[in-house]
């Protein structure tokens, strides 16, 4: 029998070798705690769109789709999406505290356009994609860069990217509040200060492929979501400071970040 060694192997190695993996459709059952947020411009009830997320059962998050982020990290700009999936118990609501784990002191920020699925779909055509949002929010990937670069080539980034409160998230907009999606700002302030700027336009895979890709590999539920990626000007914020974000003219969100403290029993 063949094994592969995987350490040995480069990210598009890699890659070739996931493409010749049968496809599948998940029946993953999972809670979601989320989310009351605060953030601001809702146009319809916000417990109608909130709903979405709670029913999610996923969050399929797009690595390296703006090409100066993948540079500034040193990586390839990727010729097809790189995928992972985040728990949706990584949810954070605007105004809570991003917990940073021991023994680190810092977390990397990441805001992205999120995706809000609106309905079933598998082999979903480019065409049609569109049809399948159901909303849009604004994401922060929350990253433990120091576990995602000691994880070496071909590891999972799920203890990087995946724990309580790396995902946090704003409340969910009504699609016909972003008619075009590719065309929006995003910004984030650490403590005030800006660090990411960046406009969507900016996208390598725009989301009616992202759609019809990801849902060619993983069935797509109504209130899943999909982070699309972020722009550059990822980097750390450290325990004691304050995150703002928002979409230009549409939302913002904010949140504490601190020490995670241990659940007593
Ligand atoms: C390098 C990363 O953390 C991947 C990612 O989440 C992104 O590029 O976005």
């Amino acid at each position: 029998m063949h094994t592969v060694q995987y350490q040995s192997l480069s990210p598009y190695m890699c890659a070739s070798i996931l493409r010749l993996s049968p496809p599948f459709s998940h029946t993953l059952l999972a809670t979601n705690k989320t989310t009351k947020s605060t953030s601001k411009p809702m146009a319809a009830s916000p417990s109608a769109y909130q709903k979405l997320l709670s029913v999610g059962t996923k969050i399929i998050a797009v690595g390296r789709n703006y090409a100066a982020h993948a540079k500034e990290l040193g990586n390839a700009v990727p010729k097809e999406p790189v995928l992972f999936i985040k728990p949706t118990s990584s949810y954070l609501e605007n105004g809570g505290k991003i917990e940073v784990p021991e023994p680190l002191e810092a977390l990397d920020h990441e805001v992205e356009l999120a995706v809000i699925i609106g309905k079933r779909g598998r082999d979903v055509p480019e065409a049609t994609a569109m049809d399948y949002v159901g909303g849009y929010a604004l994401g922060l990937d929350m990253t433990a860069r120091e576990i995602q670069s000691t994880a070496k080539v071909c590891l999972p980034w799920s203890v990087a990217k995946g724990q309580d409160t790396f995902t946090p998230i704003s409340s969910i907009l009504p699609k016909s509040m972003l008619p075009d999606p590719h065309n929006v700002e995003l910004w984030l302030k650490v403590d005030g200060e800006i660090r990411q700027k960046g406009s969507t336009s900016d996208m390598i895979f725009k989301i009616p492929f992202l759609i019809s890709h990801i849902s060619s590999i993983f069935t797509l539920l109504e209130g899943d979501v999909i982070l699309t990626g972020t722009p550059k000007g990822v980097g750390p914020v450290k325990i004691g400071q304050k995150i703002e974000a928002g979409i230009t003219g549409l939302l913002d969100m904010h949140f504490d970040v601190g020490r995670r403290l241990r659940v007593k029993h």
